[in-house]
């Protein structure tokens, strides 16, 4: 198993480290880590956000554990060489095009949520992001109008068969699950929202046992607030799907708890090969403290055990060992207590 570690910046290299702990707990057989740059850190070594020995030994990998990447000392750098350009070419290069972002609430911990716990506690939901397209992919610059002034833009739009494929990703998702499909999007204004919502329909022929219902993205954040637990599986856009990610993070407790899979057609050995990263960033504001939460990694390190791995018994233990230490009061400043993102990492592993 070939794992490549790629720490990036800011928290990413404390939360690396306890999610790389768990991980040497397990004493999985066969393992094989390696380091790269990537992010700001591999733009001031390397000179390139996504240097070519980085993007050569996630090609080689089974599977890609990923810190964060983001550094506001980068945020000048023209756009090609800035920190985030690094996920996004690794999530185009490698072709994963499926980023799934599971939100439950853990029993007996909707107390973590800012939500009122009999509303937390319904939450069990998938959301299955488009990765590869959308307004992060399309052209995009400055230019400027005839009257003279500078003008942004960045073209959204979807081919039908990036929708297809994603489609059948979150079909057959709400199959394993509790057959529901929620597809999101803005028909009601955007063409590439009214070609996404077409495609859908047409897919759907292929799942009759799946119940396939539509939602407004805006309706959509209302209703993560109002009844969350009205979601099984829910399927949309680059860009909806980063925003409301977020937003059912808090749902369950805090952003340092949501992980992520993202997945291409590519299998592997022993799985579908994927990178695996929080669904935060690399947090600015407390790097270097060691208080950030690393559940959202080690509990991403869980999901590449399972999807990548075929390690379903371990995914699962580390799951409930990260469970257990927030049932027993381990928890970061994020939700509210006093553990280190070390602490976290020591009592996770404690727990396995
Ligand atoms: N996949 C990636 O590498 C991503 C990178 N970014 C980048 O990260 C940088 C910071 O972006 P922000 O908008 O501030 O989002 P962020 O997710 O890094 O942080 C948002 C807030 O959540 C807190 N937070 C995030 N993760 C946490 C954790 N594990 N434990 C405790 N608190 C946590 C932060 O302290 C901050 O107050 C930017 O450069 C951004 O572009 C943002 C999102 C994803
Ligand atoms: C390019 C990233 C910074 C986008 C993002 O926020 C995410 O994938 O969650
Ligand atoms: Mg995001």
């Amino acid at each position: 198993m070939k794992i490549a570690l790629l720490a990036g910046d800011g928290i990413g290299p404390e939360i690396m480290e306890e999610a790389v702990r768990v991980l040497d707990a397990l004493r999985l057989p066969q393992v094989t880590f390696w380091r790269g740059d990537v992010g700001g850190a591999a733009y001031r070594r390397h000179g390139h956000p996504l240097p070519e020995e980085t993007l050569k030994m996630c090609r080689a990998a089974d599977a890609v554990l990923f810190g964060a990447v983001g550094d506001p000392e980068c945020d000048n750098l023209e756009r090609h060489l800035r920190p985030e350009q690094a996920i996004l070419g690794l999530r185009s290069e490698l072709g994963l095009f499926a980023n799934l972002r599971p939100a439950a609430a853990m029993p007996g911990l909707e107390d973590l949520s800012a939500l009122r716990p009999e509303i937390a506690r319904a939450i069990d939901l998938l959301i299955v992001r488009e990765l590869n397209g959308d307004v992060y992919f399309g052209e995009k610059g400055t230019r400027t109008t005839p009257g003279g002034q500078r003008e942004g833009y960045d073209v959204m739009a979807y081919s039908e068969s990036e929708v297809r494929r994603i489609a059948h990703t979150a079909f057959r998702a709400a199959q394993g699950r509790k057959g529901r499909l929620c597809s999101v999007d803005k028909a009601n204004v955007l063409e590439t929202s009214q070609l996404w919502r077409d495609v859908v329909v047409e897919v759907s022929a292929e799942y009759p046992d799946v119940a396939l219902s539509h939602m407004y993205v805006d309706n959509a954040a209302m209703q993560l607030v109002r009844n969350p637990g009205q979601f099984d599986v829910m399927v949309t856009g680059n860009l909806f799907g980063d925003i409301l990610s977020d937003q059912a993070s808090m749902c369950v407790g805090s952003i340092g708890l949501l992980a992520s899979a993202s997945l291409g057609e590519q299998q592997t050995e022993f799985g579908t090969k994927g990178l695996f990263e929080p669904i935060h960033g690399s947090a600015p504001d407390i790097a270097g403290q060691g208080a950030a939460n690393p559940m959202a990694m080690i509990l991403s390190a869980a999901m590449m055990l399972r999807h990548s791995f075929g390690r379903e018994e371990d995914a699962a233990r580390v799951e409930a060992a990260v469970a257990q230490a927030l049932a027993d009061g381990v928890k970061g400043a994020d939700l509210g207590g006093t553990a280190g993102t070390k602490d976290i990492g020591i009592a996770v592993a404690e727990r396995l």
